[in-house]
């Protein structure tokens, strides 16, 4: 990826806060779906937002077959086609879970909070579109590091 993009708790919560007011009005919903684990933290925005209780995991791990990421694994499902559930994850880059997600439950809401352009046709809705060489740097993968003054780097 030769592009990053660093992604504070701050934004990270001001961009989700702008995809919920776009989930209103919040009875339409019976619950959230966080796909795990990069959808918990937006799950839980989400939920405060539009002030829904249910909310339920759905468990995917993917792994790294020679750098493609296409082998995913569901390790727990929600039952059901997804009708009146928000599905929400934090992003979709090549839309490998996307598609998964969308094949088990046609009826559900998808959402993601950032988007990648292979992706995006994938997600019912978005908040953030970022390039598709882009590496999205979540704020949970991250942590506040001393920084040595420039006087000193001589
Ligand atoms: O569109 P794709 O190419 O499928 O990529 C998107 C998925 O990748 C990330 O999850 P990851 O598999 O890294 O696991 P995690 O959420 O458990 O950290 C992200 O949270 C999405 O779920
Ligand atoms: N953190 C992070 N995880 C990903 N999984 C797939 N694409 C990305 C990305 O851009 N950032
Ligand atoms: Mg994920």
């Amino acid at each position: 990826m030769s592009n990053k993009f660093v992604v504070t708790w701050d934004s990270f919560q001001r961009e989700t806060r702008k995809l919920a007011a776009r989930q209103l009005p919040a009875s339409q919903w019976k619950g959230i779906i966080a796909v795990t684990r990069g959808g918990l933290v937006p799950a839980a925005i989400l939920a405060r937002e539009l002030g829904i209780r249910h909310v339920d995991t759905l468990c995917i791990a993917s792994y790294d077959h020679n750098q493609q990421r296409s082998d995913l694994q569901v390790l727990k499902q929600v039952q059901g086609d997804g009708e009146g559930f928000l599905i929400i994850d934090d992003l979709v880059d090549t839309g490998n879970t996307a598609r998964v997600i969308r094949e088990m439950y046609p009826k559900a809401k998808f959402i993601t909070v950032f988007a990648k352009p292979q992706g995006e046709p994938l997600v019912d809705d978005f908040e953030v579109r970022v390039t598709q060489d882009t590496w999205i740097e979540q704020p949970w993968d991250m942590g506040v590091v001393f920084s040595t003054p420039l006087c000193d780097q001589e």
